[in-house]
């Protein structure tokens, strides 16, 4: 487990861009000393926005698109295409514009009629990544570059939703998700043990009204209770605000040299 470290930006523009730009770093240098880099996607506006900043960034072409791994942190189990699923929005702030490897885009399954519901849709992507891990990462999961984390304002994650089953889950690296309290009630997650294979982990937070999320993650909460308060990477956990989501970080927390 890797002790949090803060960051934060003026606001959430120069958050996503500053985001965008070390996720480039990250990805060139992964890809130099394995060959590929390996990212799993978050859906919401801050991971959006990262994505959308990513696609203008002047470093964008110094990334091989085709030798990185996409996975995704959680998913809305809605058709394929439809407007709300988090791929259709990853594709359109960036991916529709990159020359991705289609074998290393690892969409989770669309509510198409292939799986009958959103637990055997997480059965699957289980398997997925379960083929996908080599024997050095030591698990079930591959251990990411990078894990990607919107945070929302009761703390969840990924889609595990304080209280519910999902952010209790310790053995599945992938459920189904059922009355989710952010709309569509229906998702697939990665669980906290699969989020935690990764080596690095960047939860994105902007806007007061993620303040009390992020000060209470950050302040020794149980996972049950906030979720995000689980979520942290092997070698790295950094959270990445805008001064409005880091405004109530007590000063301990908070670093010197920010805003
Ligand atoms: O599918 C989703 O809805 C997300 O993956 C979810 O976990 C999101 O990241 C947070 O709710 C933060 O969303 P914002 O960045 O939009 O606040």
């Amino acid at each position: 487990m890797s002790t949090p470290q803060v960051v934060v930006h003026r606001d959430k523009e120069l958050m996503a861009q500053a985001a965008a730009a070390r996720l480039i770093t990250k990805i060139v240098d992964a890809q130099a000393a394995r060959g590929s880099a390996s990212v799993v996607l978050t859906g919401g506006r801050n991971g959006n926005g990262l994505l959308a900043a990513l696609a203008t960034a002047p470093a964008r072409d110094a990334v091989d698109w085709s030798r990185l791994d996409l996975w995704w942190g959680d998913e809305r189990f809605l058709p394929e295409g439809d407007p709300e699923r988090n791929a259709t929005q990853a594709r359109e702030a960036l991916l529709d514009a990159v020359e991705l490897d289609p074998a290393r885009v690892h969409y989770m399954p669309a509510a198409d009629g292939t799986y009958d519901d959103a637990d055997a849709a997480a059965e699957a992507y289980a398997a997925e990544l379960a083929a996908a891990a080599r024997p050095e990462d030591h698990g079930p999961v591959p251990c990411f570059d990078v894990l990607l984390l919107g945070v929302g304002p009761d703390t969840h994650v990924a889609s595990l939703f304080p209280e519910l089953p999902g952010v209790r889950e310790t053995e599945r690296t992938v459920v189904g998700v059922h009355g989710a309290p952010k709309p569509p009630p229906t998702r697939v997650s990665l669980t906290l043990p699969a989020i935690r294979a990764a080596r690095e982990v960047w939860l994105l937070a902007a806007g007061e009204d993620k303040a009390n999320a992020v000060t209470m993650a950050l302040s020794g909460a149980g996972e049950i209770q906030a979720p995000a308060a689980g979520a942290y990477g092997r070698r790295r956990t950094l959270w990445l605000l805008d001064s409005a989501a880091a405004a109530k970080l007590p000063r301990g927390l908070y670093p010197p040299s920010s805003p």
